[in-house]
Formats: C-alpha cells, sequence, structure tokens
C-alpha cells in the first residue's frame, strides 16, 4: 500500500521491532485499512502475480484473483476488463465513497487500484461459494437447510434495504441475482457487484447486453422501457427467495410444462393453496412449514407485475424479523423474458413525443435490448410515468 513506508516511518520513534505493543500494531492495521488506493504492486505481490491457480472466476466485468494482503486480509481482487470512459479522478472518487458502503450483508470493497490504463477493485475476501452455485450446481445443497436458507432471505432483505435507504449514498443495484449472493465461513449472505454503474456511467446497456431475457432476475419494467426503481431490486430480490425455496434456477425452469417460469409455477400454486409444493425437496427435514408459506408469498408479492404493488425493503425485513399480520394476497407475477402486450398508445399531444420515444422491441427474449432510458443504478429517478397503462407483461 502507497503509504504504508510512511505511516512506518512516522510510528518508527514510538515502536521497536523487538518491543511493539500490541495496540500499536492495531492502529497501523486500522490505518492501513483507512488506506483506500492499493499499489499495482501490493497487488501483485498479494496474488502471486495473478495466478492462475488463484482465479476465482470470471464475470462480466472481468477476472476475479484471491489474495492477501500483508496485514493478514484475504482479498478478491477484480481486474475491470471492460472499458470505461470514466477518468481516473472520477473512478477514485467513485470507489472512496463505494468504499464506504459498509453493512454485515454487503461485500466490503477494501479499494481500489489504478495502474496505466488498468482499473482493480479490491473486495473483501468471502470464503464460502455463491449462493448460485451453492443451490443449482453443486452436491453440497443440502448444507443449505431451511434455517440457513431462511437466514440467507433475511440477509439479503437487510443488505438490500441498507442500499436502498442508509448507504452513504443511495444505491439501486441493478442485478440482484444468486450469484451475486455471497456466502461467508459462517454462511452469512453478502451482496456483491454493488455500484457498478456508478463505475461504469456510459455503460447504461450493460446489465441488459449480458442478460436480457436470459437471466430471469430483471423487473419486466426495466428489462422493457429501462424504468429502474428500487422496485427493480425488489423483483429480483423476490425471484432469489423463489429460488431458495425451490431450489430452481428461474431462466431454467422446466418443473410444469404449462408454466413459462417458476414464478408463474409458484403463483399458479399459491393460488390453488398448493404453495409448499415449490418447495426443493432436501428441504423436508428442516422445513418450518409456516416460514415458507409465509415467504413464498413474500417472493410472490415482491416479483408482482406493477412495480408499485411490489413492497419496500422495508417492509420486507419487518415481515421477515417479526411475525408478521396476514399479508395481502399477490397479484400475478411480471414475467422476465417472455412475449407481453403492448399498453395501449395512450393519446397525448406531440409536444410529448420524446417522453414516448422510449420503444422496444415486442420480443426481448434476444440480447438486443437497449436501453434508452437512464440507468445510472443509483440515484433513483423514481418510478417513470411511463410505466401507467400496462401491467401485462
Ligand atoms: N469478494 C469475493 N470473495 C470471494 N469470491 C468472489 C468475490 N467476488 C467475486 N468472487 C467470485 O469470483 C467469480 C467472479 O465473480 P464476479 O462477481 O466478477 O462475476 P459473476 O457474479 O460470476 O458474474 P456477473 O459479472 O455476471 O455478475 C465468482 O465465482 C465469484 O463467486
Amino acid at each position: 500500500m502507497k503509504s504504508r513506508g510512511f505511516f512506518r516511518n512516522l510510528m518508527k520513534p514510538f515502536t521497536s521491532n523487538s518491543s511493539r505493543d500490541p495496540n500499536e500494531v492495531d492502529l497501523e492495521k486500522i490505518a492501513a485499512q483507512e488506506q483506500k488506493e492499493f499499489s499495482f504492486e501490493t497487488l501483485v505481490a498479494s496474488t502471486n502475480n495473478f495466478h492462475p491457480t488463484l482465479k476465482l472466476g470470471e464475470g462480466g466485468f472481468g477476472p476475479v484473483y484471491k489474495g492477501k494482503l500483508d496485514d493478514g486480509r484475504e482479498i478478491a481482487v477484480k481486474k475491470l476488463s471492460q472499458s470505461s470512459a470514466q477518468g481516473k479522478k472520477e473512478f477514485q472518487s467513485e470507489s472512496k465513497l463505494l468504499a464506504r458502503v459498509q453493512h454485515r450483508n454487503v461485500v466490503n470493497l477494501f479499494g481500489y487500484c489504478l495502474h496505466g490504463a488498468e482499473k482493480l477493485l479490491v473486495y473483501q475476501y468471502v470464503a464460502n461459494e455463491s449462493l448460485d452455485k451453492l443451490l443449482f450446481k453443486s452436491e453440497k445443497r443440502e448444507v443449505l437447510d431451511w434455517k440457513r436458507r431462511y437466514e440467507v432471505i433475511k440477509g439479503v432483505a437487510k443488505g438490500l434495504l441498507y442500499l436502498h435507504e442508509e448507504a452513504p449514498c443511495r444505491i439501486i443495484h441493478r442485478d440482484i441475482k444468486a450469484s451475486n449472493i455471497l456466502l461467508d465461513d459462517k454462511w452469512v449472505p453478502k451482496i456483491s457487484d454493488f455500484g457498478m454503474a456508478r463505475l461504469f456511467p456510459e455503460d447504461a446497456t450493460h446489465v441488459n447486453t449480458r442478460a436480457a431475457g436470459t437471466n430471469g432476475y430483471m423487473a419486466p419494467e426495466y428489462l422493457m422501457y429501462g424504468h429502474l426503481s428500487e422496485k427493480a431490486d425488489v423483483f429480483s430480490f423476490g425471484v432469489v427467495v423463489l429460488e431458495l425455496i425451490s431450489g430452481q434456477k428461474n431462466s431454467k425452469f422446466n418443473r410444469d410444462p404449462d408454466s413459462r417460469n417458476l414464478l408463474e409455477w409458484a403463483y399458479k400454486l399459491y393460488k390453488k393453496e398448493r404453495s409448499l409444493e415449490i418447495m426443493d425437496p432436501t428441504l423436508t427435514s428442516s422445513a418450518d412449514a409456516e416460514q415458507i408459506a409465509m415467504c413464498i408469498q413474500i417472493g410472490l408479492l415482491c416479483v408482482q407485475s406493477d412495480p408499485k404493488s411490489r413492497p419496500e425493503m422495508s417492509r420486507v425485513v419487518l415481515i421477515v424479523s417479526k411475525k408478521p399480520g396476514p399479508l395481502e394476497d399477490p397479484m400475478r407475477p411480471g414475467y422476465p423474458g417472455s412475449r407481453y402486450r403492448k399498453p395501449p398508445r395512450p393519446t397525448i399531444s406531440s409536444s410529448n413525443t420524446s417522453v414516448l420515444s422510449n420503444s422496444n422491441s415486442e420480443s426481448f427474449g434476444s440480447t438486443n435490448v437497449t436501453l434508452t432510458a437512464s440507468t445510472s443504478g443509483l440515484t433513483s429517478p423514481g418510478l417513470d410515468t411511463r410505466g401507467k397503462g400496462f401491467m401485462e407483461y
């Protein structure tokens, strides 16, 4: 780290290697943690020069490597390979701001590094795998008994509430999905990849071009019209809840030939008062039927077609933390990736045509969807009134 040497020199008169007071070492550690900028040399050393064996994986933004800092902290270094028009100063200040986003259920961003044209992000390392690997790709699925899954639901809800309402800057995540929920060694869920919209301000289509109609997590009004609000995250959260309970991946759903996806299946069963039938069979021995039924209802409330009907995260946290009173019945879910009925063309004067210029292809199962609305992702524009007048997707 850049100022380690400087800091050590500063401390020298007060410390000697032979008789170091543990409190002073702590002080040095705390100061190191305050430092948000990492030198490239530090990251090269801590990742063994980005050794392939330390590669944790590669996402849409670039490869991620495991590393260990001198002070003992384990890190995950994300090498951003996506080109962003963002200048160095802006990247620096945005990264510093995001490093202040700290919550038990959000992956901590320790800092960043600029090296020539390269931009890197340094995260807290989260020991267990991402939720999607455990839930959909692993034989270890049984380790996620109901108690743990319920804790994941509660933790993710709290993390999202923090991002929406309590963080130093208001953050709409835009990409809540099982692979962006990491589990630590105590199975505490941590939301990762928050704030990427802030670091890629030019990249308004990033999420869509990667995922349009295929990932199954995006709220239909966001996918089709670019209407972004916290309620888009609420929708994605609802999908994760239903996936956690059913063990089924929404985008690969094939349990019921009469249902287009997990959401429709869960809704149909709910209407027949048979909602517990979606439950993952591996949960049988650990299930708490009342809790599971309540979570299915929450999931369905979150994925409702009309964003205004979806609950705020503050309400979700309240419901899952305390035994709630009776909940309202969910209305039908929105179906990302399905065809939709175009809203009736509103009769509107020609002076308003710019408001209506956000036309979309009727078929959005492809990756060609382009957002024309603002998707900065961090300041909520609130629900665009263009959302009025359509409910059917
Ligand atoms: N802080 C972290 N601690 C441990 N592993 C991490 C951390 N951050 C990312 N990973 C792992 O690195 C891999 C790549 O993660 P990344 O978030 O870049 O992409 P992704 O979530 O797989 O895909 P996408 O970019 O589409 O969201 C994943 O396997 C993820 O579990």
